[in-house]
This record gives C-alpha cells, structure tokens and sequence, in this order.
C-alpha cells in the first residue's frame, strides 16, 4: 500500500469520528464499507506474509538440498577415484601374476608355458612374414654327475651361468627359455639353420671357458640339437626334430651340436 493509500484511510477514518457527520445517511454504510476494506487489507497482509515465510522456508530447503548434494558428488567423486586406484592396482597384480606364470622362477628367463606363448607368437609372425625360423634345444651334459660332484646349489649356480650365457649371446628378438630341468630352448626368428650354425659353436665355445663359480676353475658344457621349422608343420613337431637332433649329439660324444633331418 503507498503512503497516499494510508493517508486517504486516515481521511476517511477521521471523517467518520468528526462529530459533524454523525447523522449522515451515508455514516454508516460508508463505515461497513470501511471495516470491509481494511478486513482485507489485513488478510492479504497476512497472505503475504504467509508466502513470503514459504519463499524463505522452500529457499533455506533448497539450500540444503544443494549443500548435500555437493557433498554426495564430493564423495562419489572421492568413492570414484578409490575405486579406480583400486583398479589400476587389480591391473598390475594381476599383470605381475601373468608374467611371474611365464617365468622359471630360478633363472627368471620364460618356463615351458611363456615359452609355449611366445612360440605361438614366432609361428604366426613367421607365417605371415613368410620368414624361416630355428629351433634349438640345449641341454647341460652329465648334469646329474655334476650335481652328484657339486652338489644341488652348484647345480642351481650352473643353471644361472647356462641361462645368463644364451642370454648375451642371442640377439635381442631371440627367444630363450627353460623348457624343464637341464634343458633349454632356443627360439631364432628368421634364422635358417644354415645361418644359425655360428651361434651354436660360439654358445659351446663360451660355456666351455665360463666358469660356474668364481675363483672356481669348474665349467661345463651343453649338447645342442637343432631344426629348421618347416612351412607345413606346427612348431611342436619343430621341437620334436630339434629334440631327437638332440639326443643324436648326446649319442655322438656331447659337447657339440647336430642338426635335425
Ligand atoms: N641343481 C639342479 N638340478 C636339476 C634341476 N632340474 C633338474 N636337475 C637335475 O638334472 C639332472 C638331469 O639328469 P639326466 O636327465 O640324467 O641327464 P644328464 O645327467 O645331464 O645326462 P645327459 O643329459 O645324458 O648328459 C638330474 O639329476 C636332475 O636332478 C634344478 O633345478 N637344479
């Protein structure tokens, strides 16, 4: 209500009380019609003041509703994050428990099965690539005397020097593996067996002159057999040829190396 709206009531009220008016007809319906007005005059105060106390009360509403759900996406975003941590770290254990499978525990080179994966792999290079490649299994010679002579733990020693030897003589891209107790395997991509016959005399040559334990004159040798993967057969029957190439070297004295037929 403006300030000429109160004063024109404060008139007319005025007018009603002045003694000059009391026997004006129009007295008293001009009084009802008074009381009427400021009657609603006063319920529309309260309305508002009614509506206005609702505005407060669904703004402060809101305003909580806001705060908690700041504080929700706050801890979903925390919730989130832990759970991706967690995730990430699910990945690489379960990444260390696959590679830890593929490895032979002493010498820490690739056991039977990462070899096995990894022969799957140079197969279907090779065939897409349509490129040789040479299987060799190795084998330490009379190595069951030699643990008798040395015992168990110069027996492990020598499986270390044997591992590390084809190691740093084999190119990188080369695959070598323990493929069961003395025995290793070679795996050369793109090699033929012509091309792979230096490697087999440099490998015997070195382990010949390697010693086993330092301030130790002990060394070893190995046998070698060795096959040239052929287009139609699977790298398993490979490994058979290399095998019996193999056990041709142990028959023919050891310390040297024969090529499958
Ligand atoms: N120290 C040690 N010895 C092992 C391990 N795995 C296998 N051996 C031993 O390797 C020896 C293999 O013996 P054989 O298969 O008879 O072969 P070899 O004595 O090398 O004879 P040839 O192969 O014919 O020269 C056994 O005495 C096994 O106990 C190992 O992890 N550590």
């Amino acid at each position: 209500m403006t300030e000429r709206d109160r004063q024109l009531l404060r008139d007319i009220e005025a007018l009603l009380a002045s003694s000059e008016h009391q026997d004006n007809p129009l007295k008293a319906p001009l009084e009802a019609l008074y009381r009427r007005h400021t009657e609603q005059l006063e319920r529309l105060d309260r309305m508002a003041s009614i509506s206005d106390g609702f505005q407060r009360n669904v703004k402060s509403d809101l305003s909580t509703a806001e705060r908690r759900l700041e504080r929700q996406q706050r801890r979903q975003h925390k919730l989130s994050r832990i759970a991706d941590g967690y995730q990430e770290l699910l990945f690489e254990r379960k990444q260390t428990l696959e590679s830890e499978v593929m490895l032979d525990p002493l010498t820490k080179i690739p056991n039977r099965r990462g070899l096995h994966t990894e022969l799957r792999r140079l197969m279907a290079a090779s065939s897409r690539q349509q490129r040789p490649f040479t299987l060799a299994m190795v084998d330490i010679d009379h190595f069951k005397r030699f643990n008798d002579e040395h015992g168990h733990d110069v027996g492990d020693q020598a499986l270390l020097v044997v591992a590390k030897v084809l190691d740093d003589t084999l190119r990188g891209g080369d695959i070598v593996g323990r493929w069961g107790g003395e025995e290793f395997l070679i795996a050369l991509p793109g090699a033929s067996l012509w091309a792979a016959e230096p490697l087999f005399e440099r490998l015997q040559a070195k382990l010949r002159t390697t010693q086993v334990v330092s301030d130790d004159s002990l060394t070893l040798t190995v046998s070698i057999g060795a096959a040239e993967h052929r287009h139609d057969e699977t790298y398993e029957q490979t490994m058979n040829r290399a095998d019996q190439a193999l056990y041709q070297a142990k028959r023919n004295g050891r310390d040297r190396w024969e090529a499958a037929e």
